[in-house]
């Protein structure tokens, strides 16, 4: 895909996901790797809702600004995960409403804030750890989110939202909502307690559809 049309996809998606309530206001990053190997990003402060395909960040594997707007504050913590996982095309950060919830909440297992709960959620995402919080735009959670991202293409950062990547822009948009909407059901679910997959059955999916 050339790099105009990538461009457009990245504004689309970012619509997409600001239409429905994924990211209000100027919250919320998003990036792709480039096929000459560096990275678009969106610009700080900008709003999902009207990002200008030309404007958009261009920056080096490394940080350095190569074109376009300023890049967001975020933008370490993408770096870090493209680092760690070679075949990662696309990342999302979101404020989206259920996963900012759950990061919140009290007692949260750090190493998986959702249990398995349903196929789908197992076979794009599976395990969702936890950052402990530490302001946005710290060159700390870059370091924290470098050594989860090995194991993990999603995770949570506390008090803030989820950063989520895939194999390209769709894949980490589409993982990102299969993500929210497991929040969503985990909210549901919670006062009447529910049934989880067990571990034979999070290994047979592993097997056979792992789409991480
Ligand atoms: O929560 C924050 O401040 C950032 O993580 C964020 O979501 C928006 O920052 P920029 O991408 O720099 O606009
Ligand atoms: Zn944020």
């Amino acid at each position: 895909m050339s790099e105009s049309q990538l461009r457009q996809d990245l504004v689309r998606y970012a619509r997409s996901m600001y239409q429905r309530g994924y990211s209000s206001g100027g919250a919320g990053n998003i990036s792709l790797k480039l096929p000459d190997g560096t990275v678009l990003a969106t610009p700080t402060n900008s709003s999902f809702g009207d990002l200008d395909p030309d404007t958009l960040s261009k920056v080096t594997m490394t940080g350095e600004r190569l074109a376009g707007e300023k890049a967001s504050k975020e933008i370490l913590m993408h770096l870090a995960i493209y680092r760690q996982r070679p075949q990662c095309g696309g990342i999302v950060h979101l404020h989206s409403p259920w996963l900012t919830a759950l990061s919140c909440l009290p007692g949260l297992d750090n190493e998986n804030a959702l249990p398995p709960i349903t196929p789908y959620y197992v076979m794009r995402v599976g395990k969702l750890p936890v950052v402990r919080y530490l302001r946005p735009g710290s060159p700390v959670i870059a370091e924290e989110v470098e050594k989860l991202a090995v194991e993990h293409n999603a995770m949570l950062l506390a008090n803030h939202g989820p950063i989520i990547s895939g194999k390209n822009i769709r894949e980490a948009v589409f993982n990102a909502e299969e993500l929210e909407e497991t929040a969503r059901l985990y909210f549901m679910l919670k006062p009447f307690g529910m049934n989880t997959l067990t571990p034979e059955n999070v290994a047979e999916l592993d097997a056979l559809f792992n789409m991480k």
